[in-house]
C-alpha cells in the first residue's frame, strides 16, 4: 500500500437500481489539494460521504484512509441552530482547549475577522445569512485537527472578495493537509488545487492533472 496517497480502487455505489459509479479508481496525493469537477448528479457528494465514513460503498477498496482524522464541509452548512457562531465553531475544538480557552477564543475571533465575520461571535447562527453560515462551517471544519478535509463546494454563494479571503484561509490553514475539494468553477479549481480532476462521470480511472497555476496566496 502507498503511503503518499489515498487510493480509491474500483469503488462501486448504487442507490437501488440507480448506479452512481461502478468502477471508480483515482488517487489523492497526501498533503495536497485535489479539486474534483464533474457534472451535477455525477456522485461527487456521494464519494465525499463514503470517504468521510458517512456512507458505505457497495464494493471496491480505499487504501490509506485508516489513520486519518477527517473533517467535512457540506454543501448546506450543518450547524447547531440554537448556538452562537462562536459556539458552533468551538464545538469542533472544545475537547482540545482546556486551559488555553481564553487565548483560543481570541484566536477564534481573529479568524472570524479574517473571514469577514467580525461582530458575529455572539449571534445565533439562525440569524446569519447563507454565506455567513457557510463561513462558520468552513471555520469549524478547518479548526478541527483533521488530516483529511473534504470540502463540498465551500465557496458557493460567496461574493468575490469574501471568496478570496476564504480561499486564502483554507490554503493557509490546510497547508500540508490532504484535501478533496468539489467545485463547478474552473477558476476556483485553478486557484485552490495542486491537482485537478475534471471528468464527465465518476467512473473508470479518473485522470488527475497537476495544476501549474496553483499558488499559496490568491
Ligand atoms: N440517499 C440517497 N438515496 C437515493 N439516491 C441518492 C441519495 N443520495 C444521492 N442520491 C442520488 O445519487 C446521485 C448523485 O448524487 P450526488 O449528490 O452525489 O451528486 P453530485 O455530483 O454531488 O451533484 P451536485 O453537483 O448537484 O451536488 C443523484 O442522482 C442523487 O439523486
Amino acid at each position: 500500500m502507498r503511503e503518499d496517497a489515498i487510493e480509491i480502487c474500483h469503488l462501486k455505489k448504487a442507490y437501488g437500481e440507480h448506479v452512481i459509479f461502478s468502477n471508480l479508481t483515482m488517487e489523492l496525493k497526501k498533503g495536497a489539494v485535489t479539486c474534483l469537477m464533474a457534472p451535477s448528479g455525477a456522485g461527487k457528494t456521494t464519494l465525499l460521504r463514503i470517504l468521510a465514513g458517512l456512507e458505505q460503498a457497495d464494493g471496491g477498496k480505499i487504501g490509506g484512509l485508516e489513520a486519518l482524522r477527517k473533517s467535512m464541509v457540506f454543501q448546506e452548512p450543518r450547524l447547531a441552530e440554537e448556538l452562537t457562531a462562536a459556539a458552533n465553531i468551538q464545538l469542533a475544538v472544545r475537547h482540545r482547549m482546556f486551559g488555553k480557552e481564553k487565548r483560543s477564543f481570541r484566536h477564534l475571533v481573529e479568524e472570524m475577522e479574517e473571514l469577514g465575520l467580525s461582530g458575529c461571535e455572539n449571534q445565533a447562527v439562525s440569524e446569519l445569512s447563507g454565506g455567513m453560515r457557510q463561513r462558520v462551517a468552513v471555520l469549524r471544519a478547518m479548526r478541527m485537527d483533521a488530516d483529511f478535509l473534504l470540502l463540498d463546494e465551500p465557496f458557493r454563494g460567496l461574493d468575490a472578495g469574501t471568496k478570496k479571503k476564504t480561499m486564502n484561509y483554507i490554503r493557509r490553514k490546510g497547508k500540508e493537509k490532504t484535501m478533496l475539494l468539489v467545485t463547478h468553477d474552473l477558476e476556483e479549481a485553478e486557484a485552490m488545487g495542486d491537482w485537478i480532476c475534471t471528468c464527465s462521470r465518476l467512473d473508470g480511472i479518473l485522470e488527475i492533472k497537476r495544476n501549474r497555476k496553483s499558488s499559496t496566496e490568491i
